[in-house]
């Protein structure tokens, strides 16, 4: 059983699925493609990620793969908390340049659908946190680009600043989104 909850871009969702308690802890589908189908949600997810961030504060991103080799991401967390943030990166949308910030937990369970057309990123807000996702395409490197994310444009409301942020060297390197190609019209 799925809830799918709307978010201010129709593309991007949030996603619960029911969780069987009992006095061991619980037990959830977190990805059925049957039930997802039948929502709406119908994605052919080839490859499945893991990343640890030990220090709280922590900043990956804000990344995305171009065509012919972008990627929906369904994004979850099975340790600590993040603000996960998904930024509409499609010329022609109404909602261009614009995002969705949401706070996903082990405990609260959430997975964010961050479409194809979205740039990704997040913030640690615990020490240790475990993000787990399932991707669409392959991992190809040369199509891995990236938009700075604390570009004022975007307007994302981060914990953090660069002064203060964790941030891979490649992070630190991204441009803004008024300098990057138009990858998804
Ligand atoms: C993303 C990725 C990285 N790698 C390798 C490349 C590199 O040596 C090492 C670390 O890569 P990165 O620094 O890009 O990892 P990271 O900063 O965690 O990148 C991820 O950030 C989040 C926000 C996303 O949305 C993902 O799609 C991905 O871009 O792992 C793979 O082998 N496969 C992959 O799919």
């Amino acid at each position: 059983m799925l809830t799918i909850e709307e978010t201010a871009i129709p593309a991007v969702k949030i996603i619960t699925s029911r969780r069987f308690g009992d006095e061991r802890g619980f037990f959830t589908e977190t990805w059925n493609r049957r039930r997802f189908a039948d929502a709406g949600i119908d994605l052919d997810f080839v490859q499945d990620n893991h990343s640890l961030s030990r220090p709280a504060g922590t900043v990956r991103g804000l990344h995305f793969q171009s065509p012919p080799h972008a990627q929906d991401k369904l994004v979850r967390v099975v340790r600590g908390r993040i603000l996960d943030v998904a930024v509409d990166l499609r010329r022609s949308s109404p909602t261009y340049g614009r995002h969705v910030a949401v706070e996903l937990s082990a405990e609260n369970g959430r997975q964010l659908l961050v479409p194809v057309g979205f740039a990704h990123g997040f913030c640690t807000l615990e020490p240790d946190t475990e993000v787990v996702y399932k991707v669409s395409a392959y991992y190809s490197p040369e199509h891995d680009h990236g938009v700075a994310f604390d570009d004022p444009d975007l307007g994302i409301d981060w914990p953090v600043s660069r002064a203060t942020a964790v941030l891979s060297d490649k992070d630190r390197m991204h441009p803004r989104l008024c300098e990057l190609p138009e990858y998804f019209a």
